[in-house]
């Protein structure tokens, strides 16, 4: 399998804190991979990095053969031009851009548009990818009618992937922490990603819920869409992933098959050793 995503000596630092020191991973097509290590170790800033959210200190991120991260000639470093430029949209490649490309993802706390039904939430993710004009879109044209409900009947394809059973008029507010979680991932979904970063999906979800969760992701990934996770609860990386890539204090400290990530000495010490019974 050819690599999807590559991260090469990824680095960020807030200031005097070291988030992320040197990770390389790749993700092959069509792949479960899970990020684990414990509170801190640089797991989410990792995934803000690759998925455009944060500009990290060094390092490269290609996917599908494009470069998110792109390299600033150390002119600009030397002198202090970085963030300027940057801020103008140079040598970055802008989290919009990079879900157009083919990688969505979900957040630790979820990021649904609270003032807008489950509908509307899943549909507003298509509407990047509509190609009607400016005119078309003013005047409601019958081209643009048919695109909209072209969008809403998708919508509504994704929304029963994901096993949403909910009324789909609703404010995402009103809906339980489990269904919000699932409107998360249709929307992501509704971009189609050729890979999805999911963050702590099943914090805060009860057994069964997890359950469902573990069969939703294979069922993502029925669709050769990769998936890579960042999770806590040990029982449902176990299960699920492929491939485990540790990180602790930023830096990676194992990647490979579940079970021979289990028995690392490094990741038990660092990891697993703290109590192998119970979630981080
Ligand atoms: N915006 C920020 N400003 C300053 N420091 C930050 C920022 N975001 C993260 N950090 C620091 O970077 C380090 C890595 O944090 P990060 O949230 O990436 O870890 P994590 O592995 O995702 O943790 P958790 O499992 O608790 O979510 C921590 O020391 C954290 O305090």
């Amino acid at each position: 399998m050819s690599a999807l995503l590559e991260v090469s000596d990824l680095r960020l630092q807030f200031g005097g804190v070291t988030a992320v020191d040197g990770l390389s991973f790749e993700v092959r097509e069509g792949e479960i991979l899970a990020v684990i290590g414990p509170n801190g170790a640089g797991k989410t800033s990792a995934f803000n990095c690759i998925s455009g959210f944060y500009l990290p200190t060094a390092g490269s991120v290609v996917f599908d053969g494009k470069a998110i991260v792109r390299s600033v000639p150390a002119i600009w470093r030397r002198l202090g031009l970085v963030n300027l430029l940057q801020s103008f949209g140079f040598y970055r490649v802008l989290p919009s851009r990079v879900t157009k490309w083919g990688m969505a993802r979900t957040f630790q706390n979820l990021r649904l548009f609270r003032e807008l039904s489950v509908l509307e939430n899943v549909t507003t993710a298509m509407h990047a990818n509509l190609r009607e004009g400016f005119w078309a879109t003013l005047l409601h044209t019958p081209g643009y009618r048919r695109a909209e409900a072209a969008c809403v009947r998708e919508a509504r394809g994704w929304l029963d992937f994901v096993g949403f059973e909910d009324d789909e008029q609703l404010y995402v507010t009103q809906l339980p922490y489990g269904e919000q979680r699932r409107v998360e991932i249709a929307r992501a979904l509704a971009t189609s990603p050729k890979l999805l970063l999911l963050d702590e999906p099943a914090a805060g979800l009860n057994f069964n819920e997890k359950l469902t969760l573990m069969r939703l992701i294979r069922k993502i990934r029925g669709l050769g869409v990769a998936v890579v996770l960042i999770e806590h609860d040990m029982g449902l990386v176990m299960e699920l992933a492929e491939r485990i890539v540790v990180l602790n204090y930023g830096k990676e400290i194992a990647d490979g098959a579940p079970e021979a990530v289990k028995r690392n000495p490094a990741v038990i010490e660092a990891y697993l050793g703290v109590d192998e019974s119970e979630d981080a």
